[in-house]
């Protein structure tokens, strides 16, 4: 596997991750990239819920950074930074090629799944210690590494779908994630076995919020009223 195999922390921390991402690549919104039979109405809803999910992602990360030992303050506001330009960047220009019109940007609530998972991180981020809250946005940077990795070896006959594989499996994306495993490592290595399980059991919650994220555009999820 790749260099996380060497923290001695990735048996406990790494393992919900390992297992939620079998999940996530065996989804049908995954699936549907590579082979372009993914409906664009289940791309579009993503799109719009992931620059909602976004906002709030870069809040998160921003809380962490201000909740950061000095060393690693800067990486998370840099990412919370990054976040930010994807939202305003990548995500309309993604709408506006797959025939999709951006004002739906402004006029789309938040929906259930997006609600559950935003409001779950910036919970524990505001809420809890700085670990559990590094916990809590771990999946959010590795699953989406994987996710581009595993993709970009099949690619897509979509040029969209071929897009947003290479966003995240990008250097840039994989120089963020290494940078967070080094966060992680860094804080990690001093925590107890307790400390440790409390970021286990956020990392397997959010990496299952990955996976409902994806299934709530394949069923383009809506509140009942
Ligand atoms: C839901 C979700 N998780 C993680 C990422 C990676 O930034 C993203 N764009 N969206």
């Amino acid at each position: 596997m790749s260099a996380t195999s060497s923290y001695t922390w990735w048996p406990v921390l790494g393992a919900p991750m390992e297992d939620g991402l079998k999940r996530v690549l065996a989804h049908d919104f995954l699936q549907g990239l590579p082979s372009g039979t993914l409906p664009r109405e289940a791309f579009g809803y993503f799109i719009i819920q992931d620059t909602l999910y976004l906002s709030d992602y870069a809040r998160a990360l921003s809380l962490l950074a201000a909740k950061a030992p000095v060393g690693s303050a800067a990486t998370l506001a840099a990412h919370a930074g990054a976040a930010v330009a994807t939202e305003l960047e990548l995500h309309p220009s993604l709408l506006r090629a797959a025939g999709l019109d951006p004002g739906l940007l402004h006029s789309t609530p938040k929906s259930p799944a997006t609600t559950a998972y935003t409001s779950y991180l910036l919970a524990v981020c505001h809420q809890r210690p700085f670990h559990e809250g590094l916990a809590a946005v771990l999946p959010c940077y590795w699953i989406y590494e994987q996710v581009g990795r595993a993709l970009q070896a099949e690619g897509s006959s979509d040029p969209v779908y071929a897009a947003w594989i290479e966003a995240y499996a990008a250097p840039g994306f994989a120089q963020s994630v290494a940078e967070t495993l080094g966060v992680v490592d860094a804080v990690a290595t001093r925590l107890s076995g307790p400390e440790l399980e409390d970021m286990a059991r956020h990392i397997e919650t959010t990496t299952r919020y990955e996976w409902m994220f994806w299934d709530a555009a394949v069923r383009g999820e809506q509140w009942p009223w």
